[in-house]
Formats: structure tokens, C-alpha cells, sequence
């Protein structure tokens, strides 16, 4: 038995939500370009659980259970109250949705129709979850989602409490569609492994966010934004760069452990970090992360990969750096269900073995030997 690092290029299961075939990213078959283009995130969500795009009678179905379903129970937002100042982000999305079990009566009512409908409920929480925790952090009382509104609009909204700007609105609503799943991610695969145990939906996403907080995955973007904040100017770039190069320090946002020729999904985020940088007339965050690729790629041939660009994109649309890899999960959640739900369809425990690298023939010595 020889153990491959990191499973590097091992196929541990089928899927037909999501594929990378020489670079290019589809969601149920359809290019990614194409729905960061013209999908909403609902409509994105939808693909990802039903494998087909809705008609306008079902997106109009799904956007009311959304709706329906994103207000957070009172006892879970009692307990974020509770949680000690300075909490990390992650790790207070992490407890909070692994309480939101604890009020749910189906939590373990594993038929399909019950794990749809909580899928649905934790995509519609999620949102409501990270903004309750950026308002009760400061002080604030939370803002309870509008009904009939967007994920994007209403995560904006239930942020500020102000009506946030249409050009934000669609921002963020094509940023989640960018995240919204990606083949058998770090993050994916550990929900993928808790549920295929027949443990429940909400322990699977519970673990997926443990695995997406780690800055080698989804907290990348956080990482991203430190070291722009501590760049701070284009004129520090390049010294910056090359010292953390010269001393084989990563940089953050770059390089991809499937993508070896760059990520389809950058040149959307680029793009918007662009536009955005203009519309607010400040280009200057823009312009470091393009002088960043030129340094990183110019040297190392990295390319930059989905979390580049989104730390720039969501500091231009005024969200405090920590709630970057949250964002990432209110999209993902979409992703994680829709793999926990083909899990529990077709289910193996997984469980694959380890080659032993210890000891062999140790001897026992009594405890009052040693
Ligand atoms: C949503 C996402 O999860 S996207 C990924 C987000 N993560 C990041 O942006 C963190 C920075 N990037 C990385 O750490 C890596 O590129 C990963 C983890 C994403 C994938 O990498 P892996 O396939 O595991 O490659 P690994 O980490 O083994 O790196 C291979 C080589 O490239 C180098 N390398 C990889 N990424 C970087 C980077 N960002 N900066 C500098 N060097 C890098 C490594 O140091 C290593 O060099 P060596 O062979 O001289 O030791
Ligand atoms: O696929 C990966 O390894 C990481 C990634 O880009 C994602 O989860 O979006």
C-alpha cells in the first residue's frame, strides 16, 4: 500500500454536479462563463439540487421557500449573543449552524424529501446566520430578511439595514454563483465522508465549514485581503513579493491543486474588481492585485485562483475582511448539499486505509518500567 500525498489526482467517487475536465468548470454541464453571465445564484442553487435549470414557475417555488425559511431560530441568535468578543468568524458560523440542529424537528429524518427541504433551510440560514453575527459583534440588534428578496440583496441589507446599491446586489449574486461548488473540494469531500457515516445534513455542512476555514482552502480570500491591507500601495508590491518569494513564503490566492493553467472563475472576479474599482473611483486595490499576478505569475508561474480577486471585489463593496470566507459559504452550502444529497442516494461509508510508517514490533514496557 503506497499512500498518495494529499490524494493528489485520486478518484474517490463519481458525481454529476460539478466537473473540471481540462480546465473548464461546469455546474451540471453547463460552462461556468455562462451562468456567471446570466445566472442568478437561485437559479444556480436550483441547478446544483435538481440538476436542471428552473422554468420561472419553479425558481418562483424555490425563491418562496427561501423566503419562507431564512429566519433563524431566537435561541440561536441568543447564543451568538453569548459567544466571546472576538470570536472568529468561521468558528462562530461553524457552532451556530451545528445549533441550528438542535431546533430543527426533521434534523434526523433522513428520507430524500427531508434532507431537500433542510438543504433549501440551510441555504436560506446561512445568510441570515453571518449577518446576525457582523451586527451582534458590534452592538447591534440583527436585521430579519426581507421576504421575496435575493440572497444577495438580502445578505447586503440584513448587513447594513440600508437597501444596498443594485451594482453591489449583482456583484455579490455573481460572486455566489462563481463559489457555488467545485467538484470534490477540501470542503466537500469532508461532508461528503461525515454523511456517507448516515450522519445527518447538519453534521455535514458543520464539517465542510471546518474544512472550508483553513486558509489553504476557502480562508484564502481572508488571507488575500491581510496582505493587500498590509501592502497597502502599489509602489510596495514588488518588495513585498519578492521577499515573501525569496523566503518560500506562499502567496495567498495563488495556485491551485486541480487548475495548473489558471481559474476559470479569476477573470469574472477580476473583471468586477475592475469595474467596481472605477464605479467607486478607487482603483488602487485593483491595481495591486494586477501587479501582484504579474510578480507571482511573471516568477513562479502561479496563476491566481478563485480567491484572488474576491478579497479586492468585497473590500470594494465594504464587507470587513473576516466575513470574506463566510461569504464563501453562504455560497457553497448550495454545493455541499447538493454532494450530500447524491451521498446519501448512492451511499459506501468512505473509508479508505493509511500506509504505516511507525514502528513495528515495540515492545510493551509496564507502566512502572518506562
Ligand atoms: C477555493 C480554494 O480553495 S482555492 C485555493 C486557495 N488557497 C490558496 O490560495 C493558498 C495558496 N495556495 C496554496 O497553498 C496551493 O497552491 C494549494 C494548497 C491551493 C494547492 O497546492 P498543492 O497542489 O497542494 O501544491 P503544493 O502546496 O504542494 O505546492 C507545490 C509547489 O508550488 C508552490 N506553491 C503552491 N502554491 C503557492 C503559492 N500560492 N505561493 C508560492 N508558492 C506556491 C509550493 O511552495 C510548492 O513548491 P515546492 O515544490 O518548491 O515545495
Ligand atoms: O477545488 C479546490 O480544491 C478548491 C477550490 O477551488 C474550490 O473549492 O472552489
Amino acid at each position: 500500500m503506497t499512500a498518495t500525498k494529499g490524494l493528489e489526482g485520486i478518484v474517490a467517487t463519481t458525481s454529476s454536479i460539478s466537473s473540471i475536465i481540462d480546465g473548464v468548470l461546469t455546474y451540471r454541464g453547463i460552462n461556468i462563463d455562462e451562468l456567471a453571465e446570466h445566472a442568478t445564484f437561485e437559479e444556480t442553487a436550483y441547478l446544483l439540487w435538481y440538476g436542471k435549470l428552473p422554468n420561472a414557475a419553479e425558481l418562483k417555488g424555490l425563491m418562496d421557500e427561501l423566503s419562507a425559511s431564512a429566519a433563524v431560530p431566537a435561541e440561536v441568535l441568543e447564543q451568538i449573543k453569548l459567544y466571546p468578543k472576538g470570536t472568529n468568524s468561521m468558528a462562530a458560523l461553524r457552532t451556530a449552524v451545528s445549533s441550528l440542529a438542535l431546533y430543527d424537528e426533521s434534523a434526523n429524518d433522513m428520507s430524500a424529501e427531508a434532507n431537500l427541504r433542510k438543504a433549501i433551510k440551510l441555504q436560506a440560514q446561512l445568510p441570515t446566520i453571518v449577518a446576525a453575527f457582523a451586527r451582534i459583534r458590534e452592538g447591534k440588534e440583527p436585521i430579519a430578511p426581507k421576504a421575496g428578496a435575493t440572497i444577495a440583496y438580502n445578505f447586503l441589507y440584513m448587513l447594513t439595514g440600508q437597501e444596498p446599491e443594485e451594482v453591489a446586489v449583482k456583484a455579490l449574486d455573481q460572486a455566489l454563483v462563481l463559489h457555488a461548488d467545485h467538484e470534490l473540494n477540501a470542503s466537500t469531500f469532508a461532508a461528503r465522508v461525515t454523511v456517507a457515516t448516515l450522519s445527518d445534513i447538519y453534521s455535514g455542512v458543520t464539517s465542510a465549514i471546518g474544512a472550508l476555514k483553513g486558509p489553504l482552502h476557502g480562508g484564502a480570500n481572508e488571507a488575500v485581503m491581510v496582505m493587500l491591507d498590509e501592502i497597502g500601495s502599489v509602489d510596495n508590491v514588488e518588495p513585498y513579493i519578492n521577499d515573501k518569494l525569496n523566503n518560500k513564503v506562499k502567496i495567498m490566492g495563488f495556485g491551485h491543486r486541480v487548475y495548473k493553467n489558471g481559474d476559470p472563475r479569476a477573470k469574472h472576479l477580476q473583471h468586477m474588481s475592475r469595474e467596481l474599482g472605477k464605479l467607486t473611483g478607487n482603483m488602487e486595490l485593483y491595481n495591486m492585485s494586477v501587479k501582484i499576478e504579474e510578480l507571482v505569475t511573471g516568477q513562479k508561474g502561479l496563476k491566481p485562483n478563485v480567491d484572488f480577486y474576491s478579497a479586492s471585489v468585497y473590500t470594494t463593496l465594504k464587507i470587513s475582511r473576516d466575513l470574506f470566507t463566510p461569504i464563501f459559504a453562504i455560497s457553497r452550502v448550495s454545493g455541499w448539499t447538493a454532494h450530500i444529497l447524491e451521498q446519501y442516494e448512492n451511499n459506501r461509508l468512505i473509508r479508505p486505509r493509511a500506509e504505516y510508517t511507525g514502528p513495528s514490533d515495540s515492545p510493551f514496557i509496564p507502566l512502572e518500567q518506562r
